[in-house]
This record gives C-alpha cells, structure tokens and sequence, in this order.
C-alpha cells in the first residue's frame, strides 16, 4: 500500500493539541484550498476520551510523513505548519518557480501557485478527488465525475496578471504577488511562469522605473505612497498587450524630494513604456482608485495611448472564430486556451451541434431557445448563439452587460438579448418573461456561492428539459447539484477542466435532463 493511501495511527494524549506543540503526521488529503489535512482518532486525558482531530496543514501534500507545529485551533482543527519533512510524498517534484516555498524564507511564499510542488498529473489527480469527495458529502453519485481536461501546456497560460506595489518584510520596494495569507507585505517578483516570459522579465523593469522616479508605494496604515498596483493583459490569439498603471486619487505625489502633478507622472510612465517596449503594447492605461470605507472602489481610467481595448479571440467548435474587445475593467476569463475547451464542453451538451451529446435524440429538432444566467461579458451565449434560435443573458454588472452588448454587436450576432439585474430577480419580470418565451435549455455559471436560493427556486419554475451547470467551487456545486437532483433532475455527468494549472481552483460542468413526467 502506498504512503497516500494509509491513515494516521490513533495516538494517546495526555491533553487536546495545544499552541507551539509538535507532532509527528501523515498527510491524507487536501482541503477545498489546497491545505494537507491529517485525521487522527486521539484518546485524550486519564479518562482517555476518545476525540477525533483534524490537522489542516500548510504546504503539506498527500503522503508526506511531517512533523508539524500546531498554531492556531477552531473547534476539532488544528491549523499548522511543516517544522521538518521525515518522508517526503513520492508525488512531490522541485519547483519550477524559485519564488514557490515557504514565506520565512526571503524572496518565497509566493501565494500565486501553491500546488507547483506537486507534479501537473497528479495535480489533476487530486483535483479530482476533491470534487468526488465533495459529491459524497452532499450524496451525490462521484461516479458521474468525469477525469479532469488538463491543460496541455500548463505555463503561461493566464492572460491577466494583477501585481502590488508594496514593501517586503524587510521594507525594501516590491513589486509582485501577496504572500498566502498576507495583505501587508509583497513578495518582489523576479520570474512568473503564469503568464509570459515576456511579463516575467518586464516586471523588474517598472519596478526599477518607480524606485528611480522616487514614487513611494502605497501603504494602508497611514494612507501615504501613490503607486498601488500594474495590470498586464494579454490577448494569448491575437498577440496584444495592455498595460495599467494603477494609483491612489491624489492630485500630486512624492517623486524623491519633490511634489508632481499625478497627470505629469502618468506621461513619465507613458514616455518609460513606449522608450522601453516601443512595440510590445498596444494600450497604455494610468487608473486612479478612488476607495473610501464602505463604498465601492471607484475606478477613473485615463487612456494613455494605442486602443481603448485589448482584442482577444476564441476558436471555438463549428469553425467559429469570435472577437472579444476587453476594456480594462471588463471580466474575461483569465485562462484563454482552456477557456476555448470549457465552452466546447458546453457547447457539445448543449445538443446544438452536430456529434454533441443529445444529438442524436434530437435530430430534426427546431432550434432552442436558451438562458444563459451569470452571463458576464456574454461569451457563453455568444458562443451558443449562432446555432440556436435566441439567447437571453442575464448578469448583475451593468458595465459586463454592455460589454456583451458590444460584443455581440462586434461579433454580428444579433439573436441574443441580454439583462442586467439580479437572476434571481430578472427571472420574475415581465420583460423578461416576454422575450425568454418558452425555454429549451438553461446554462448557469454561478459565482462561488452557487445558486441562491431565489435563483435556485426560479429555475425550478422554469422547469427546462434541459440545465449545463458551469461551476468553479465543487462544494456549492455538490450542494445545487443534490438540490436540482431532489426536484425532477438526473445528472448526467460532471466534467471537470482544469482552467488555472498549480492552484488548488477547478472548474466543472455538469449536464442535468429533467426526468420524464409520467
Ligand atoms: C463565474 S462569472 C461567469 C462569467 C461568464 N459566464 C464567463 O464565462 O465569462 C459569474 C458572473 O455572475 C455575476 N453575478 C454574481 N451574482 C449575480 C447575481 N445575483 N445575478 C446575476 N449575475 C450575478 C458576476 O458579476 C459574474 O459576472
């Protein structure tokens, strides 16, 4: 039998697990967020009671034999952290990242990818576990999870990276990622293979340009500094570039021992970019943020220079090539070339195309009239609209709302309608009941809190033959997918795909047919 597939021995103690003390572990599984869990059955005290402990460990992967201290406690769980690895995971590999590794340690604990110690298959192999494990506890059937879609080149495949400015542990200027767990200290980023080498190296640069002007970072505490973060986007099929300068809203700022004008600062950075990359982007944005306590963060773009937005492309199944035009503060998803798979998942249980599941029962059949709720910037349905007859989105931004507008426009597609508002409300309004008319297929892509329960009951007053459940957290999916199957609903299958490679996310569709009515 393999270390991963053991259980920790019972122990005896003489009290429940305190504060700074040490034990000895064999790491089981993993938490929803990438911690090693360790079970142990423990009798505790002189009357020897008998307790069951759970130990949610930092870094640690299934099969590791660790020591670990224990630091904090919530109720039965323990959280804690490696001290020293007696037998490490056979399924462990050096990292390829020197930024990955524990946050003691200077220039490490990167909270980016916590997974990269584990190699990608067994990363799949994992993910997959979890989600069968959450569809247990919610007594859904874990035979209908399909094996996960990797990715089959996993680096570089963000085409968004959001960066900090901040400090060190030692107050030195950074510019990079958050250690897990920190919102106080930046980890100064000198390689990341999420999103391109070309990202990667550029980095550094604007780090050096900012410490040579003299701009300070922003810092929470006294609200002093000007520079809070620098966004790079990239169109991964159409080679654009865009980048964001993104500061506080103060009209000047500190630029070594003098005050310049915000406005004359953004023009520096314009000049530093086009000087440094002279054909690399093609936009160039400063954002001035504007957050007060208990208000939404306003965001006031002032465009620099080239497009307005980044154009990216998607290939998807029927020879279909659409055009996405992505303004700084639209959501797209982040992981283009697995973004093109999780809709050809979609778009083959949609029934729509031909050799797609369902298919062949519904030869012949009119074309479908379909829902896509959560809709974003509407490229689920935007995807699913040219072969069917009309898709009515419905997303709660306003801003994403027009950008699907746009995008359809840009895309030609004219049989799609869309809605902003809350679904749950939407669902109930005249206008919507008027132009959705009578409903063939329903496509959710809920938020991680899954479906709420207004939404939930409205969909059951739909009642459509058919639902494609897109989900990124398996638990409320397992939770909607058990409440779905109780009123009138098999569940065909779950696909998991695998769209952000070395972090502990997955994604799922999962294919739902109400039953026949007898
Ligand atoms: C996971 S994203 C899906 C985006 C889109 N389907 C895509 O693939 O790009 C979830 C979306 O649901 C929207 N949302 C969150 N709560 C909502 C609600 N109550 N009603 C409507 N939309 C909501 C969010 O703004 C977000 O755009």
């Amino acid at each position: 039998m393999t270390a991963e597939f053991m259980e920790n021995t019972p122990l005896e103690l003489p009290h429940s697990p305190r504060h700074g003390e040490l034990f000895d572990l064999l790491v089981e599984g993993l938490t929803l967020d990438g911690m090693g869990v360790a079970s142990v059955s423990t009798l505790v005290g002189p009357q020897k009671q008998p307790l069951n402990y759970k130990f949610h460990i930092r870094k640690g992967l299934p099969g590791d034999r660790v020591r670990v201290q224990v630091e904090t406690r919530n109720k039965r769980v323990f959280l804690a952290h490696i001290t020293e690895y007696l037998e490490p995971s056979k399924m462990r590999i050096e990292p390829r990242c020197r930024h990955f590794g524990r946050r003691e340690i200077e220039g490490q604990g990167c909270g980016g990818c916590t997974f990269q110690s584990l190699s990608y298959r067994h990363q799949l192999m994992n993910k997959e576990r979890l989600i069968k494990q959450q569809m247990i506890d919610h007594k859904v059937d874990p035979g209908l999870v399909y094996p996960m879609i990797g990715q089959e080149d996993p680096w570089y495949y963000r085409n968004k990276m959001e960066f900090s400015f901040g400090t060190t542990g030692e107050r030195e200027f950074a510019l990079g990622l958050y250690p897990k767990g920190y919102r106080y200290q930046v980890l100064n980023l000198k390689e990341c293979f999420l999103e391109s080498e070309f990202t990667s190296n550029f980095l550094p640069k604007i780090k050096d340009w900012a410490m040579e002007m003299g701009l300070k970072p922003y810092r929470e505490g006294d609200q002093s500094g000007f520079l809070r973060n620098l966004s790079i986007r990239e169109g991964k099929r159409t080679g654009e570039r865009m980048i964001e300068l993104m500061t506080t809203h103060r009209p000047q700022a500190e630029c070594g021992d003098k005050m310049v004008d915000a406005t004359e600062i953004a023009q520096r950075f314009k000049a530093f970019i086009l000087s440094e990359a002279p054909d690399d982007f093609t936009s160039i944005y400063w954002t001035q943020q504007y957050v007060e306590r208990g208000e939404r963060t306003r965001f006031i773009e002032h465009h620099l220079h080239g497009s307005p937005v980044l154009l990216e492309k998607m290939h998807l199944p029927g020879d279909q090539i659409l055009s996405f035009e992505i303004h700084p503060r639209a959501f797209f998803q982040p992981n283009t070339r697995q973004a093109e798979v999780l809709y050809a998942e979609v778009l083959k249980h949609t029934g729509l195309l031909e050799g797609g599941a369902g298919a062949e029962e519904e030869e012949g059949a009119e074309k479908k009239r379909i829902l896509d709720l959560y809709c974003g910037t509407g490229t689920i349905g935007l995807c699913m609209a040219p072969f069917a007859e009309h898709v009515v989105g419905i997303e709660l931004q306003p801003n994403a709302v027009d950008n699907a507008r746009q995008n359809a426009h840009k895309n030609g597609i004219d049989n799609i309608t869309f809605f902003a508002g809350d679904v749950g409300a939407v669902l109930k309004e005249d206008a919507f009941i008027e132009a959705a008319g009578d409903i063939d297929l329903v496509v959710v892509d809920p938020p991680r809190s899954g479906l709420l329960k207004e939404a939930r009951e409205q969909l059951k007053a739909i009642n459509p033959p058919r639902i494609i459940y897109v989900s990124c957290n398996p638990k409320t999916l397992a939770r909607d997918l058990a409440d779905l199957s109780a009123s009138g609903y098999t569940i065909d299958r779950i696909q998991p795909v695998d769209m952000f490679p070395h972090t502990y996310h997955v994604e799922n569709v999962a294919l739902l047919t109400r039953h026949e009515q007898a």
